[in-house]
């Protein structure tokens, strides 16, 4: 695999001395989708914000197609790594939608049609047309995070940095992201995500890093890493629901591949074996939920 960025043996500490990050080792790849999870305080965030120099190494190297960053501004690397934070309002602040997805493509000195091409078929694409003259902090904090991620993604990153996309979207928001995410990642660009979305990294990462006071400690597929009970445990994440009941089942005998869960082979497995697990544990609500969903 092709890879568009890493870390090597990062460090990072804050003013005042707190150490966020401790020895991270991370690389990138193209046409991957890669979610960054951790209880709060864990250093997901610092860690992020490094791959576009908004944070600087106190230790280590961050490298970006190839190049060491260290001496970069944050402007410089807009091109390449885009990044949309927690919190939008942090990054808008034109007077109208427009202006605000305009604004990075000025910033590449395009010309003046190609910025007004783009920036209309961005707003297309992120149904904001009718939004176009709204000034942007009136808006809703979905819709805000819409506008700043379009407001990113029209300059074409190879790397997409997104900082709790999910939080405030409403379910066809998430699934609109997720396709978005997809589509990036098919087009051989990077996506990362940091996020406490159990169900979203279940359904789009490709990869997962877990993080627990300022350390990776696993590093897998979605079901290497939510069927780790005692990785889950220590990093103080609740996996999907889907994954707890397989772990339950699995802690009463029942011997189920990473490959079989889902909801289907589950309440399979269930109704088969049934009289096997009765008694065992608490069976009866854990079928009731599995076949509630089928
Ligand atoms: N600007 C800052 N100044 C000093 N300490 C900071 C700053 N930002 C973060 N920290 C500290 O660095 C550590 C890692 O924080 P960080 O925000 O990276 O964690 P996180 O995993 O992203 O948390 P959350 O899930 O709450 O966003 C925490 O101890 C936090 O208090």
């Amino acid at each position: 695999m092709e890879i568009i960025a890493k870390t090597e043996h990062l460090s990072h500490s804050y003013p005042g001395g707190i150490k966020a990050l401790n020895n991270i080792n991370l690389t990138l790849y193209k046409h991957d989708i890669t979610a960054i999870i951790g209880q709060n305080g864990s250093g997901k965030t610092t860690l992020s914000k490094h791959f576009n120099g908004l944070l600087k190494a106190t230790k280590g190297n961050v490298l970006v197609n190839d190049h060491n960053i260290a001496r970069k501004k944050v402007s410089e690397m807009a091109k390449d790594v885009g990044y949309v934070f927690q919190n939008p309002s942090y990054q808008l602040f034109c007077s109208n939608v427009k202006d605000e997805i305009k604004f990075g493509l000025k910033n590449l000195k395009l010309d003046d049609r190609e910025i007004a091409l783009k920036a209309r078929e961005v707003m297309e694409r992120f149904h904001l047309t009718e939004y176009a003259k709204s000034q942007p902090m009136t808006l809703g904090s979905g819709m805000k995070k819409i506008v700043a991620l379009a407001s990113v993604y029209v300059m074409n990153p190879s790397l997409l940095i997104l900082d709790e996309p999910t939080t405030g979207q409403d379910q066809p928001g998430k699934s609109s992201l997720g396709e978005l995410m997809l589509e990036m990642a098919s087009q051989g660009k990077s996506v990362l995500v940091v996020t406490h979305d159990m169900n979203f990294v279940s359904e789009y990462a490709k990869r997962v890093i877990v993080m627990a006071n300022g350390e990776i400690i696993k590093e897998g597929t979605p079901d290497q890493i939510f069927t780790d009970e005692s990785v889950m445990n220590k990093a103080h994440i609740q996996p999907p629901q889907i994954y707890a009941i397989a772990n339950s089942l699995k802690k009463s005998g029942m011997n189920i591949q990473n490959n079989e869960i889902n909801i289907k082979h589950l309440a399979q497995l269930i109704s088969e074996r049934s009289a096997v697990i009765d008694g065992c544990y608490d069976t009866l609500q854990t079928r009731e939920l599995i076949l509630s969903q089928v």
